[in-house]
């Protein structure tokens, strides 16, 4: 097997499909997670989909001694794909020392652990750093504008963490990825995305409604200045993020960055509004949503698709699912996880 890949937060959402991805590539991912947003029983999932248990460590990476320590005992690794942190933007507005804290000391104590070392190190960022852009689709040079949450404010500073390191750490080389919004599950049904309580994101409220979960979703504002009046965003299948992932981690092996710090949109470049989500679901799937026009969510942003012009030149990598594909994949991994639920 190729080179061993550390995929911190490795049993969550993106971070499942990326494992499964990285050994379809060849390489030996090895997770860590302290599970405090994901299950033990996603190993036994990717193991159905790969014929293979990956090594998993649990703990938390905030601990300082136990990150450097496993860091130190495993000197085969040679790439970092770091996804453990925080999400949940509402969450970080009422907890934000809780979200400071995680997102930064697991980020922090990775990097100390590296110290004096060469690592490939892959960063999940997230388009959230552009607010509401001026110019659409929206460029990797766009300006970063203020967070509007304490969970973006991570992001955002996070990335300044990186860039500052890489520029005195010739050793790292870096490479954030700015998603747009991940969707969808592995096209087997056994991964997917799993939310604790309400969902707060699109995808998973439509797919609980149809099941009957929910009773309807509310399409926030129809108002906006959209084709429909709903908002627009740049959905990603998250097997197609996987795989920009293992294209960074290659780019990075194969000494083709052009600095140690590289950001790159990863999206498909194609904005489609909430109503367009909604009837591409009962398209694609058969089924049929209840839903309603409601007032405005606060916060949210009108419209965000990113130009992905430099992450298919520089990682060789695009997007290459549909949305009808996040559609009938979320719906198909919702009717798995409620027959079969962990
Ligand atoms: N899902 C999205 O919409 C989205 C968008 C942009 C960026 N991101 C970023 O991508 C990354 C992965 O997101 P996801 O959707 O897979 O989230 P997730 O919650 O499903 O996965 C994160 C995993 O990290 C683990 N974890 C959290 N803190 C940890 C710690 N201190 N030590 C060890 N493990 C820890 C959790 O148990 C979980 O399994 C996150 O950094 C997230 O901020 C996600
Ligand atoms: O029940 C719902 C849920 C969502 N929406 C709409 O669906 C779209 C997508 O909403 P999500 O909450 O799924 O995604 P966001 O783009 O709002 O947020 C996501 O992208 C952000 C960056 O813009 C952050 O990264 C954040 O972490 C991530 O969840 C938005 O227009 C939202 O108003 C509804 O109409 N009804």
């Amino acid at each position: 097997m190729g080179n061993k890949i550390l995929v911190t937060g490795g049993t969550g959402f993106i971070g499942s499909h990326t494992v499964v991805e990285l050994y379809n590539a060849g390489y030996t991912p090895v997770i860590v997670d302290d599970l405090s947003n994901s299950s033990i029983k996603i190993l036994d999932q990717i193991e159905k989909i790969i014929g293979n248990k990956p090594e998993f460590h649990q703990f938390d990476l905030c601990d300082e001694a136990k990150t450097a320590d496993f860091i130190n005992s495993n000197p085969d690794i040679k790439g970092i794909i770091h996804f453990a942190a925080f999400k949940a933007v509402g969450e970080s507005v009422q907890k934000p020392l809780e979200y400071y804290r995680n997102n930064f000391f697991s980020l922090i104590n990775l990097l100390t652990s590296y110290k004096g070392k060469n690592i490939n190190f892959v960063f999940s960022s997230s388009c959230t750093v552009y607010g509401q852009p001026d110019v659409l689709p929206v460029t990797e040079e766009a300006p970063v504008k203020k967070a509007e949450s304490p969970y973006g404010n991570t992001k955002q500073i996070a990335e300044e963490i990186l860039a500052e390191t890489a520029a005195v750490s010739k050793n790292y080389n870096i490479v954030a990825l700015r998603y747009f919004n991940p969707v969808g599950a592995h096209k087997s049904a056994l991964i997917g995305e799993l939310p604790i309580g309400i969902p707060q994101n699109l995808i998973p409220f439509v797919t609980q409604t149809a099941i009957g979960k929910r009773e309807k979703i509310t399409v926030f504002g129809d108002d906006y200045n959209t084709p429909d009046g709903s908002c627009v965003r740049d959905y990603i299948h998250v097997v197609d993020l996987a795989k920009a992932h293992v294209a960074a981690i290659k780019r990075m092996e194969e000494g083709k960055s052009s600095d140690n710090y590289e950001v790159f949109n990863i999206g498909t470049g194609k904005g489609t509004t909430v109503l367009e989500i909604i009837n591409a679901f009962e398209k694609s799937t058969g089924e049929k949503l209840n839903y309603t026009i409601g007032p405005r969510r606060a916060g949210d942003i009108e419209k965000v698709y990113g130009d992905v012009t430099k992450s298919a030149e520089a990682l060789g990598w695009r997007a290459e699912l549909n949305v009808d594909d996040m559609m009938k994949s979320a719906w198909e991994w919702e009717k798995y996880i409620n027959e079969n639920p962990f």
